[in-house]
């Protein structure tokens, strides 16, 4: 069975970035990698933790440097993602990390913004762009990039928080997320990843957080449970990626069934798919065969995805009708 339409809502455009991609924009910038091949490059991808990720996530994106290294890998993402089945798109981007190797903030901006404004037309993908915040860089950076986006007129629909989580709880960026919130931006925030269940409630009651990237460890305060079950807090989980940061052990272990079973709002969406072994077809795949869920679970979460999205009543319905009407094919 092929997946179900679907929007998908956590995603790091630079976790877009494929092994062969690298190679190409190293050559197209003379920069000389530290690997001598695809394959020394590939054997890198094995994870202890998220920061052992981001290490690699962090030094790979250095071969990005002009406003057409962005579009392409930008492009080769909504290429790849329309064969999954991914209808809308919300992208993030981690501008202090191009800035802290100097990269300008309008290259990277101006290179993501430029491949997502053909996305419709080009890909059928609807689409979102989100600067994300890297957590374990000083709040007052972020406030200070914030503002230089909010003067440069940069298309965003709203701000995320990513990076390191563990140590840099929400309580940081309170001021960054007031600020966004009076410019009108919409505001996410990755919560329960590898951090405890308290940050997911500092996301939601002190950044005002509509949705929570990941979230999974809500699982371990039942309190917490209830209350994300009641006002149908969306949250975007990463499967695939849980399992390569080893924040579970193995597909089986993943707390999806028992999230949805407690009627938590929850989607499925490929994080970084170039390091975590697949775009979102293959996170539905894999659930499907591991927890046999059936049509009507994967319609739930295509659903619950389509419902969580930054779009507009019209979008949702046609995307509605899409997974419906993938509902009825599936017999
Ligand atoms: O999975 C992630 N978690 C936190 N920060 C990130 N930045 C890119 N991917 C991730
Ligand atoms: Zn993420």
């Amino acid at each position: 069975m092929a997946g179900p339409p679907c929007a998908e809502l956590h995603l790091h455009i630079e976790g877009t970035l494929e092994p062969e991609l690298i190679f190409d924009l190293a050559e197209r910038n003379g920069i000389s990698l530290p690997y001598s091949d695809l394959d020394e490059l590939r054997a890198r991808y094995e994870f202890t933790d998220l920061q052992s990720f981001l290490d690699l996530y962090y030094r790979n994106m250095d071969v990005l440097r002009t406003e057409a290294d962005f579009a392409d890998m930008t492009r080769a993402y909504l290429r790849r993602a329309a064969a999954a089945g991914v209808r809308h798109s919300e992208i993030m981007m981690d501008p202090q990390a191009h800035l802290a190797r100097g990269v300008a903030l309008e290259t990277c901006v101006n290179g993501v913004a430029s491949a997502l404004a053909d996305s419709e037309s080009e890909f059928g993908i609807s689409t979102g762009l989100i600067a994300a915040f890297l957590r374990d860089r000083p709040a007052e950076e972020a406030l200070e990039v914030l503002e230089q986006l909010l003067d440069m007129e940069a298309p965003i629909i709203g701000i995320g928080l990513d990076s390191a989580e563990v140590g840099h709880p929400p309580s940081g960026f309170v001021d960054l997320y007031e600020r966004a919130r009076a410019a009108g931006l919409r505001r996410i925030a990755h919560a329960g990843e590898e951090g405890p269940p308290g940050y997911i409630t500092e996301a939601l009651d002190l950044l005002g957080a509509e949705r929570i990237d990941h979230g999974i460890r809500c699982m371990e305060d039942d309190a917490l449970v209830q209350r994300l079950a009641a006002e149908q807090v969306p949250l975007t989980v990463c499967p695939l990626s849980n399992v390569r940061l080893r924040a579970v052990d193995t597909l089986k272990d993943h707390p999806l069934p028992a999230m949805l079973a407690r009627g938590l709002n929850v989607c499925v969406n490929s994080d970084d798919p170039a390091y975590f072994g697949g775009y979102v077809d293959e996170n539905f795949a894999q659930l499907g065969r591991t927890f046999t869920f059936t049509a009507d679970d994967l319609a739930r979460l295509a659903v619950n995805s389509v419902r969580s999205a930054f779009i507009g009543a019209e979008r949702r319905s046609a995307l509605l009708a899409e997974v419906d009407s993938w509902r009825s094919a599936q017999g």
